[in-house]
Formats: C-alpha cells, sequence, structure tokens
C-alpha cells in the first residue's frame, strides 16, 4: 500500500497533493494508493480526497505541529499498511518527515524530482549540494518520499473512496505554541499561480516592479524574480523562480528582461506558455518561450497593461 500525506488549506487539497497523488500512482507496482488528511475541520477536504484515493483516514489532530503531523502520518500508514509513504516538499514537510522516517525506520528520499521503481525500491532524482548537481538515488521499503512542488502532473479524480476516522495517540509536545499569527498575503501564492510575471534583472529597479505588480494584478497572477534580482536585493527570496528558489508550472509564464539562465529555467521550463519580453533576440530565454517580443521592457510592459485593461474593460 502507498500512503499519500495530502496538503490542504482547510477548504481544498493544494496543487501539491494533487502532485503526490500521481507520484503514488506512477508507483502502482508496489500497492495501491491511499490517502491522509491531517488537522482540522476536515469534513469538505476528505469529500473531495476520497475522488483521488481508495480510502482517505482522518486525523482531527488540530493545528500544525512536526510531531503531531509525524505522529498522525504513522498511524496511518500503520492502519494502512503502508511500504510507501509520499508528502509535498517544502518547509513544513522538511521537519515532520525526517520524525516519520525515523518511526517507520524508513529511508528518506527529500524534495525528489521524480520517482519510478524497479519493483523492489524506489528511484528517484534531486538537486544536491546546494542545487549544483541532480543525483540519483534508490531506496528499499519502507520509504517516505517528498516530491518537489511543480514537478508532476497533477491527478485526475478516480472514482469514490472511502472515508475512515483515525485515532491518532500524540505525543507530549515538548514545545507550546503560545500564538499563531497567520500573514494576510495580498494575491495568489507562486506555487499554485495559474499565472505568473517574473522581472529580471534588466528591469533595471526595483521601482520597475510596481509595473510587473501591476501586470500580474491584473491577470490574477502571481509576482516572480530572479535570482540576480533577489539577490540585488530589489525583491524577496520568496519570489526566486529557479533551481535554487521556487518550481513553478503555471498556464502562462510572463518572463520580462530574464535572460532565461538554466538555472532559472529549471524552476519554470514546465510552464504550458511562456512569453518572453527581451531587447536580446538572442537571449537563452527566447529558446523555449512560445510567444516572444524582442524589445525594451520599459516600452512593452506598459504596453501590455495597457492592453490587459482594455481587455479586461
Ligand atoms: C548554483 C546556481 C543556482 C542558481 N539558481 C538560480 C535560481 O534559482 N533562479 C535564477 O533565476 N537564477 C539562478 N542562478 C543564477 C542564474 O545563473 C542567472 O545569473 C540569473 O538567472 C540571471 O538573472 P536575470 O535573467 O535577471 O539577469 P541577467 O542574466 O543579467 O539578464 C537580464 C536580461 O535582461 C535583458 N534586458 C536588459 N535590459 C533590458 C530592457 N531594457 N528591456 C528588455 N530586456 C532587457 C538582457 O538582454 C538580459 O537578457 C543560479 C546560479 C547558480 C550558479
Amino acid at each position: 500500500m502507498i500512503l499519500v500525506v495530502l496538503e490542504h488549506d482547510g477548504t481544498r487539497l493544494r496543487k501539491g497533493a494533487l502532485e503526490a497523488i500521481t507520484r503514488a500512482r506512477q508507483l502502482s507496482a508496489l500497492g495501491d494508493v491511499s490517502g491522509v488528511v491531517i488537522g482540522e475541520n476536515l469534513a469538505s477536504v476528505a469529500e473531495e480526497a476520497r475522488r483521488y484515493v481508495g480510502t482517505v483516514y482522518v486525523a482531527e489532530v488540530g493545528a500544525y505541529t512536526a510531531e503531531k503531523w509525524a505522529a498522525a502520518a504513522y498511524a496511518a500508514a500503520q492502519r494502512a499498511g503502508a511500504k510507501v509513504v509520499i508528502a509535498t516538499g517544502g518547509r513544513q514537510s522538511r521537519s515532520w518527515t525526517p520524525r516519520l522516517a525515523y518511526r517507520l525506520g524508513a529511508g528518506l528520499l527529500e524534495d525528489t524530482l521524480e520517482t519510478s521503481t524497479d519493483g523492489s525500491r524506489v528511484i528517484a532524482s534531486r538537486y544536491s549540494f546546494l542545487n549544483r548537481v541532480t543525483e540519483k538515488q534508490a531506496a528499499g521499503l519502507p520509504v517516505v518520499i517528498t516530491a518537489k512542488p511543480n514537478t508532476t502532473p497533477l491527478a485526475e479524480p478516480q472514482g469514490e473512496g472511502s472515508v475512515e476516522r483515525l485515532s491518532v495517540e500524540l505525543p507530549a509536545a515538548k514545545v507550546e505554541v503560545l500564538e499563531r499569527v497567520t500573514e494576510q498575503k495580498k494575491g495568489v501564492s507562486l506555487t499554485e499561480a495559474t499565472i505568473v510575471v517574473t522581472g529580471g534583472r534588466g528591469l533595471g529597479s526595483p521601482e520597475a516592479f510596481a509595473g510587473v505588480e501591476q501586470l500580474a494584478d491584473l491577470l490574477g497572477g502571481a509576482v516572480g524574480a530572479t535570482r540576480a534580482v533577489v539577490d540585488a536585493g530589489w525583491r524577496p527570496y520568496g519570489e526566486q523562480v529557479g533551481q535554487t528558489g521556487k518550481t513553478v508550472q503555471p498556464n502562462a509564464y510572463i518572463a520580462l528582461a530574464v535572460s532565461g539562465a538554466v538555472q532559472h529555467q529549471a524552476g519554470m521550463n514546465k510552464s504550458k506558455y511562456i512569453v518572453a519580453v527581451n531587447k536580446d533576440a538572442e537571449a537563452p530565454i527566447f529558446k523555449i518561450a512560445d510567444y516572444g517580443i524582442v524589445g525594451d521592457v520599459h516600452q512593452v510592459l506598459p504596453a501590455l497593461i495597457e492592453a490587459t485593461k482594455k481587455l479586461k474593460d
């Protein structure tokens, strides 16, 4: 049996959960797929989840702590008899999956780009050594895997699974959460956005990002940035797209004054449509772009904003 720990936002499954289900289905030689939803008030996510997996285990354990998530995933893995556990890669899973792997006596394949099986082991590729190297790993069973977001197609619903409530033995908390303040983020999240508008160093200044933000807002998309821009302190690291930043897979990726270095491409080349604006016709980004405009971004971006406004009116 394969168990997928299904990430959600309290109401719906996140995109990363649908990618993790695809990963599980790709390993179907190792068993059927079940899932677990962990958190509080899980009725609606459990209902959605059962359209994707055979059994959905529901672990009502309250607000997040790494100990609770590890305990809930462990209980679900035991109940399901799972030898493979798959979760979405990210900050949160980096803290609870090692605990789970330890309790299961399992290997841990972290932040994998793709996974397959030779029948008895899971083979995975991932970036390592500060993302300078792509390496291939193999682990026997049991194994815990995290899948780097935006590397895998989203799963489609498949039938009607059952829902089972899980009783979880929670460890005594060693750390108490005294207060939790959630940042009110403007706009959509970069990794979940269907449109991403990314600005590169060729914009010339942090102020020029006002136009990037405006276009992203008009299109209902998110703002991305290259590492050159982040290193210069123009934009926060959370917006960096690429090998050492986020991987995105939107329907449309608009790259403004971005050269398209391989390390940047590693984070966006799976986008459905790529649109590039660059004054240099030889810029590498044009090699992967579906639509390209050779021109000065300071003229093209205002024109794009005006055209988008007109289309919306
Ligand atoms: C180990 C490692 C990891 C890395 N990880 C990442 C990563 O995660 N993400 C990432 O982005 N990079 C990463 N990099 C850096 C990467 O190699 C590039 O240096 C970076 O992507 C370049 O950013 P850029 O395209 O904004 O800048 P540049 O390469 O300087 O490109 C600017 C572009 O703007 C164009 N331009 C200039 N003025 C205008 C104008 N007025 N109008 C239109 N176009 C204009 C230029 O023609 C040029 O193509 C990494 C590098 C290493 C070594």
